[in-house]
C-alpha cells in the first residue's frame, strides 16, 4: 500500500535543479504560487536529508494564503538521523516525521524524538526503506504525497516504482556544470530500455516558466 506520489521540482532548461554550490532559486513567483497551492492540496510532503542540509526548507504553505491546517505532514528521508536540531522542519508549523535507517545513532534518534516522530526502517545498507515508509504513511491516512527532491531521493523513488506523476517547472535558464544536481541523479539505469516511461498529460506557461505534467507508466 502506498500514497499517490507526485514528484514536484523546478529545473533549468539543461535539467539542473541546483548549481554546484547548491543555489536553487529557479521558479518564478507565479510558479511558486502553483507549487504552494499543490502543497496545500497534498496530505504530506517529502524531501531527502541532502535538501534539508542545503536549503533548510520549511515545507509549509507560505506563498499563498493558508491556515496551519493546510500544511501537509512533513516527511524527511534521513538514514543516519543527521537532521540538525535547529532545522526549520522541526518547528511547530506542521507535523513532521523523520524516517531513519536501522544503523542511525540512538542518541541522535532520541534528540529528534523529543521534537517530532521518528520512524526506524529496515533498509539495505542502513538506508531508509522507502517501500516500508510508503506503507507506513498510507496506513496513517496519507493518501497523497508530494516528493520535492532532491536528485538522489528522486532516483531511488523512481527505481522502486513509487512515483505516479511528475510536475516539473522548466525555467528559461541554463546553469551548466557536471557537478550541478539534475532532476534525477543517483545510480541511474544502465540501459535506455530500463528508463522510466512516461505519458504526457498537460503543459502550460506561467510567465516565462513552462510547466510540464507527465504520468508514470508503472509496470510493477
Ligand atoms: N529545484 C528543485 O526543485 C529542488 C527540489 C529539492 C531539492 N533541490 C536541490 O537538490 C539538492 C539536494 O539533493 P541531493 O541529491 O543532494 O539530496 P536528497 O535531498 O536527494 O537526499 C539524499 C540523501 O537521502 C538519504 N537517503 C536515505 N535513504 C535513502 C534512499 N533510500 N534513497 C535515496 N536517498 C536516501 C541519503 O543520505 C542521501 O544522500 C539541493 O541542492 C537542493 O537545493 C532542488
Ligand atoms: N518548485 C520549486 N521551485 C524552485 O525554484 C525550488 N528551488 C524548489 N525547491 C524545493 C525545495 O524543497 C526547497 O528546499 C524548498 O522550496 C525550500 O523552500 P520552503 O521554505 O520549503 O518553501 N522547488
Amino acid at each position: 500500500m502506498k500514497p499517490y506520489v507526485i514528484l514536484s521540482a523546478a529545473m533549468t532548461l539543461d535539467g539542473k535543479i541546483a548549481t554546484k554550490t547548491g543555489s536553487s532559486e529557479i521558479s518564478g513567483e507565479k510558479d511558486l504560487e502553483r507549487v504552494h497551492k499543490l502543497r496545500s492540496d497534498m496530505d504530506a510532503i517529502m524531501v531527502g536529508i541532502g535538501t534539508v542540509l542545503v536549503d533548510d526548507p520549511r515545507l509549509t504553505v507560505h506563498k499563498v494564503p493558508a491556515k496551519k491546517e493546510d500544511n501537509p505532514i512533513r516527511v524527511i528521508v534521513d538514514s543516519k538521523a543527521r537532521t540538525p536540531l535547529n532545522s526549520r522542519i522541526l518547528n511547530a508549523d506542521a507535523k513532521t516525521i523523520i524516517a531513519v535507517g536501522n544503523n542511525a545513532d540512538p542518541f541522535k534518534i532520541n534528540n529528534l524524538s523529543d521534537k517530532v516522530d521518528v520512524l526506524v526502517t529496515n533498509g539495505e545498507k542502513g538506508e531508509v526503506n522507502l517501500m516500508e515508509l510508503m506503507d507506513y504513511l498510507k496506513n496513517i491516512g496519507v493518501n497523497s504525497l508530494m516528493l520535492e527532491g532532491g536528485a538522489t531521493l528522486n532516483f531511488s523513488m523512481f527505481n522502486e516504482g513509487l512515483i505516479d506523476e511528475i510536475r516539473v517547472c522548466v525555467a528559461p535558464m541554463i546553469a551548466g556544470g557536471k557537478f550541478a544536481k539534475t532532476l534525477v541523479d543517483g545510480e541511474g539505469f544502465d540501459k535506455m530500455n530500463d528508463a522510466v516511461k512516461l505519458s504526457f498529460k498537460e503543459s502550460y506557461i506561467l510567465d516565462g516558466d513552462l510547466v510540464l505534467i507527465y504520468l508514470v507508466k508503472n509496470f510493477f
